[in-house]
C-alpha cells in the first residue's frame, strides 16, 4: 500500500527522516500515526524508528533533546517542532510485567515491529508514503481486528498495560479483539494490579470516551479485567448498567468520572473524593466531578437547581452534570440551564458588593467567626433574590443578621 495524500504533519517532519536517510540509515513513521492515518483519524502525534543509533542521530542534527535516551528515544528539533526518534531495538527479560530489563539498539526493523503490541500499530511507513506491513496490520485495520502482534501472552507480560489498551482500543476505534488476544486477556488480567494508577487511568478514561465505549466495556467484563482497575472489582453491575444504556457518548474526562461514581453509587462529596484519590486523579478533577456529581442529583430529583445551588456548582460542572443527565436519560436543554445560571445576581463570592472591613467599619459585627457567619448569610440573601446586591442593602441586611445573632 502507498499512500498518496499524507497529513501535513508527516510533510513537517519529511526532512528529518530524509536528512537521516541520506547519512545511509533507514527511518520510518511508525505505530499510532500510520494506523490513525490509514483510517483518516486526526493525529496527536508523529513517531519515527530509525536504524541509526541515538549516537549517530545526535550527530545529525543541531538541536536534539535527550527524551528517553536510555530506551533509544531522541528529540529532534526541527523548526520549531519535536520529532520523538526512536532506534530499532529489542527488549528482553520483563520481570515486572511493566518493561524491560534490558533494551538493545538493533539494525532491523522488523526486529523492532515484532515486540510492537497490536498488528494494527506494527505498521512502519516510508516517506515516500510506502507502508511496511509485515504483520498483516492492513488486512487487520480493513477488517476492525485487533490482535497481539505474535503470541499475546508474551505481549502482556512485556508490558500489562497492553490489556488496557486493547479494550481501550475497541472502544476509540470500534474494533473487535480477536479471540486467542481476548483469551490472553482473561489468563493474564491479575498481572493489572503491576500497572501504575495513573498508566491505568489514562487507558480507561479513553475508553470511556471512545465513539463506541460498549465495546470496550464488554470486553473488560467478558475478560474480567475490571476486576484488577482501581476499586472496580465488585462493581460488575455497575459496568453491566453502562453497558445497558442507550447509546451514548461522553466528551469530556470530567462527565467520564461523574458518569462512573454516579452508576457506582458514590453520590456523596466524600466518597467521590475517596474514588478519585485512589485513582490518582487531579485535585481539580475531584472539585470539578463532586461539584457535578451533587448537581446531577438535584437535577434528577427536581429537574432543575435552585439559585443557591446554581451557585454552587458553577457552569463548567453544570455543563458536565447535565452531559451525564443526558446519558442517563433525564437531561436537560443545556441553553436553558445555561440562561438560568447566567441569570444568577452573582456568580463568585468576591462580588458581593460589601466585604468584612465593611461590616467591621459599620460596626456591625467584631473580629472572629461571626464575620464570616453574617457574610455567608448576606451571600445567600443575595444569590436567592432576597436582598440586591448594593452595599446599602446589604449593610441594612447586616446589621438585622447581625442583632439577631447578638438576641
Ligand atoms: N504498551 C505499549 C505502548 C506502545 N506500543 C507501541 O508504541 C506505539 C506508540 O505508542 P503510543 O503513542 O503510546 O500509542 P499509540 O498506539 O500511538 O496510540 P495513541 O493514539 O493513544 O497515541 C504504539 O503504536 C505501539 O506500536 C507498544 O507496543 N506497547
Ligand atoms: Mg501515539
Amino acid at each position: 500500500m502507498i499512500l498518496t495524500q499524507l497529513p501535513a504533519a508527516f510533510e513537517a517532519a519529511r526532512p528529518v527522516l530524509e536528512t537521516i536517510e541520506a547519512a545511509g540509515y533507514e527511518a520510518y513513521f511508525v505505530g499510532g500515526c500510520v494506523r490513525d492515518t490509514i483510517l483518516g483519524k486526526p493525529l496527536h502525534d508523529v513517531d519515527i524508528a530509525t536504524s541509526a543509533f541515538p549516537a549517530e542521530v545526535k550527530g545529525l542534527f543541531k538541536r536534539t533533546v535527550d527524551t528517553g535516551i536510555e530506551h533509544g528515544t531522541v528529540m529532534i528539533l526541527d523548526h520549531g517542532n519535536g520529532y520523538e526518534t526512536t532506534t530499532f531495538r529489542t527488549e528482553s527479560g520483563y520481570q515486572d510485567f511493566r518493561r524491560p530489563d534490558q533494551v538493545t539498539f538493533v539494525r532491523s526493523l522488523k526486529e523492532d515491529l515484532k515486540r510492537r503490541d497490536f498488528t494494527i500499530n506494527a505498521l512502519a511507513m516510508k516517506t515516500t508514503g510506502e507502508v511496511i506491513d509485515l504483520f498483516d496490520g492492513l488486512s487487520d485495520l480493513k477488517a476492525g481486528v485487533l490482535r497481539a502482534v505474535g503470541v499475546a501472552e508474551d505481549r502482556f507480560h512485556e508490558d500489562a498495560l497492553r490489556m488496557m489498551r486493547a479494550v481501550r482500543f475497541a472502544s476509540q476505534l470500534d474494533f473487535k479483539i480477536e479471540p486467542a488476544t481476548l483469551q490472553a486477556v482473561t489468563d493474564n488480567a491479575a498481572l493489572l494490579t503491576k500497572i501504575a494508577v495513573e498508566r491505568t487511568r489514562v487507558e480507561w478514561e479513553k475508553l470511556l470516551l471512545g465513539q463506541t465505549p460498549v465495546r470496550g466495556l464488554n470486553a473488560l467484563l467478558s475478560t474480567g479485567l475490571y476486576q484488577y482497575m482501581p476499586l472496580m472489582a465488585d462493581q460488575r453491575a455497575a459496568l453491566e448498567r453502562l453497558v445497558a444504556l442507550p447509546a451514548w457518548q461522553l466528551t469530556t474526562v470530567e462527565s467520564a468520572w461523574t458518569l462512573l461514581c454516579w452508576l457506582t453509587q458514590r453520590r456523596s462529596v466524600a466518597s467521590v473524593r475517596q474514588f478519585l484519590k485512589v485513582w490518582k486523579t487531579s485535585n481539580d478533577l475531584i472539585t470539578h466531578v463532586t461539584a457535578a456529581v451533587v448537581a446531577l442529583a438535584a437535577l434528577q430529583a427536581n429537574g432543575q437547581l435552585t439559585s443557591q445551588e446554581n451557585f454552587d456548582t458553577g457552569l463548567d460542572a453544570l455543563t458536565t452534570a447535565n452531559q451525564v443527565a443526558t446519558v442517563l436519560g433525564f437531561g436537560q436543554s443545556q441553553a436553558k440551564l445555561a440562561a438560568v445560571y447566567a441569570a444568577l445576581p452573582i456568580h463568585d463570592k468576591h462580588e458581593l458588593a460589601i466585604n468584612g472591613g465593611d461590616l467591621l467599619k459599620h460596626q456591625l459585627v467584631t473580629p472572629g467567626p461571626a464575620m464570616g457567619q453574617v457574610l455567608a448569610a448576606c451571600l445567600r440573601a443575595v444569590i436567592t433574590g432576597q436582598v440586591s446586591n448594593e452595599p446599602a442593602k446589604l449593610l441594612d441586611f447586616a446589621r438585622m443578621v447581625a442583632d439577631s445573632k447578638n438576641n
